[in-house]
């Protein structure tokens, strides 16, 4: 599944699905509270065989529904139940009043600040806010959720989101702070072990783990208008606004690769791209070698890697494949971009201050692809807007954090309301180029707000990968298959998705004990394994 829902989008296709009469919302509901109990059971089948004790806190919305199901089957399958209600019976919507109804005829429903006497129960089921969320949780949640967690005896609780966690916000990925609970508390407090959602993940499950340790996403028969097939991606151009997830579905195949990168016709090496990456002074060399290494490896031609006069020999000493040119100054550079063969130009690793601020110029004069990181964003750190106007769609800058801040200092501050995407697709829109939020969740968007997830979180979790000099082999990833493909088979937010995607990949094959130099070297397995 390539496709991420927003609420909004969620919202459309279950009203979709019943318009046409794929489904009754109480029907939908019947099946999202059967897909929790099933995930549940699933998961820790341990649990099944005892008499297992759940403790189900359901909320005044359509959540709540789900939540009354959820009790009502696992008190089929023979477990103790406990409900706990936190609204207005008389004000539920017809659908989760028909659930608490049938709950009813089964067990009591208590109310939610009264959580607190019993033995502690195997299984607390979190369903009282859902993808409805509108505004901070009343402390009320979190106060519920604890008194559970502090019972005695009983069983070790383990925590059950239905959809999301009540007070995470599912569209940005991070609980909202109240006026009483900070937003880091109630991840302490509110974050799953198991997190089920419906249809769909939505972008908050893959931006970060506080959604729940572990994402299980159910089929409620909602049906999918969208496409998952790989070559219709590529072809329709990705709408304005529009947010994906990157995964093997739309990345992981050889046959995506051998698409974009034309690897399977007859080339030479000029035809496959010329990468040039340019280096610092003397000592600064590594990143920027390790940069092109990976460019190269990625399907690149030729790659070069342009330094100062007085580099060349500690250059030589370690180059074979990579050929080495003297750039000194930005007329040199401007010289070298009449070949037009030179299709990418990466700047930043290992470039130093002073060349960066000289260079990038150049770079930016000719409108070719381009991969600014490292130095050539921090270069600009105090005139972000001067960089900007130079900047142009075949452009790519790729921040960390803290190089974001630099550049964007008002997005980073307002982050915290915004979320990463539309901080990312702000910085875009500023920048006037692609640009590439890194994390252990990534974020690239498009000036005109067309966005990708890359989520290396739970089982995609790459720690190792935080080491130095992996930004550098990200750059010139993406910097090789920029230059080796054409602009309308994958156009820069492509190229940054597969890149990415390759990355981690890199990273989970070699396993932990990677060092950044082992990332370009992984990429041949990786290749054979995705059948390129
Ligand atoms: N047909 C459907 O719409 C389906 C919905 N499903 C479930 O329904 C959920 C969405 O239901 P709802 O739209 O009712 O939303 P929720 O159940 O998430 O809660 C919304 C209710 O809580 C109120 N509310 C929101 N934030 C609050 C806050 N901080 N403090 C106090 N009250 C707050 C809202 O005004 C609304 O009454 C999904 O997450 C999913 O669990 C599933 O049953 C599948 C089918
Ligand atoms: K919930």
């Amino acid at each position: 599944m390539s496709e991420l829902l927003t609420v909004a989008q969620m919202r459309e296709a279950e009203a979709l699905a019943m318009r046409e009469k794929r489904a009754s919302g109480r029907e939908l509901m019947e099946r999202a509270g059967a897909g929790v109990v099933e995930a549940i059971c699933g998961h820790w089948p341990d649990l099944v065989p005892g008499a297992p004790h759940a403790v189900v806190l359901c909320g005044p919305g359509n959540n709540g529904g789900d939540g009354f199901v959820v009790a009502r089957l696992l008190a089929q399958r023979g477990w103790q139940v406990e409900v706990f209600f936190m609204g207005d019976a008389e004000r539920l919507s017809a659908d989760a009043r028909a659930m608490h109804d049938e709950w009813s005829a089964l067990g009591p429903v208590k109310h939610i600040d009264d959580t607190g006497t019993g033995e502690r129960p195997d299984l607390l089921v979190d369903a009282v806010f859902g993808i409805g969320l509108s505004r901070p949780i009343p402390a009320e949640v979190p106060a519920a959720v604890a008194a559970v967690r502090s019972r005695r005896g009983g069983g070790a609780l383990k925590l059950v989101a239905v959809d999301c966690p009540s007070g995470f916000d599912v569209d940005r990925g991070q609980y909202l702070a109240g006026p009483v609970t900070s937003a880091e508390d109630l991840g302490e407090w509110m974050t799953p072990d198991l997190c089920v959602t419906f249809h769909r993940p939505k972008p908050g499950h893959m931006l970060s783990e506080g959604a729940g340790a572990v994402l299980k996403v159910v089929d409620i028969g909602i049906g999918t208008p969208f496409s998952t097939d790989p070559a219709a991606l590529v072809a329709t151009p990705k709408a304005p606004d529009a947010l994906r997830l990157i995964s093997p579905d739309t990345q992981g195949t050889g046959g995506w690769y051998n698409h974009v990168t034309g690897l399977r016709a007859a080339r030479h090496k000029y035809e496959r791209g010329h990468v040039l990456v340019l280096a610092g002074g003397v000592g600064q060399g590594g990143a920027a070698r390790m940069a092109a290494r990976a460019a190269l490896r990625v399907g690149a031609g030729l790659v070069s890697i342009g330094v100062p006069q007085a580099a060349i020999a500690e250059h030589a000493a370690q180059l074979n494949a990579i050929m080495l040119r003297v750039v000194i100054e930005g007329h040199d550079l401007r010289h070298m971009l009449e070949d037009e063969r030179l299709r990418c130009i990466v700047l930043g690793p290992g470039l130093g201050m002073r060349r960066a601020a000289m260079l990038v110029p150049a770079a930016l004069s000719v409108r070719r692809a381009c991969v600014l990181d490292a130095d050539a964003l921090t270069a600009f750190a105090d005139h972000p807007a001067r960089l900007f106007e130079m900047l142009h769609d075949r452009a790519i800058l790729t921040p960390h954090d803290g190089e974001f801040r630099r550049l964007f200092p008002d997005i980073t501050q307002a982050m915290p309301e915004t979320g990463r995407i539309e901080a990312a697709r702000a910085a875009a829109a500023r920048a006037g180029c692609t640009v590439l939020l890194k994390g252990a969740a990534t974020v690239i968007a498009r000036p005109d707000g067309c966005a990708s997830i890359h989520s290396a979180l739970r089982e995609r979790a790459v720690p190792w990968l935080g080491t130095a000099g992996a930004g550098d082999v990200l750059a010139g990833l993406i910097a090789g298959l920029l230059a080796t493909s054409e602009p309308e088979a994958l156009d820069v937010l492509g190229a940054a998705e597969l890149g990415t995607w390759l990355h981690v990949e890199a990273a989970r094959t070699f396993g932990p004990g990677l060092i950044a130099e082992d990332l370009p070297e992984m990429l041949p397995q990786l290749f054979r394994r995705m059948g390129v």
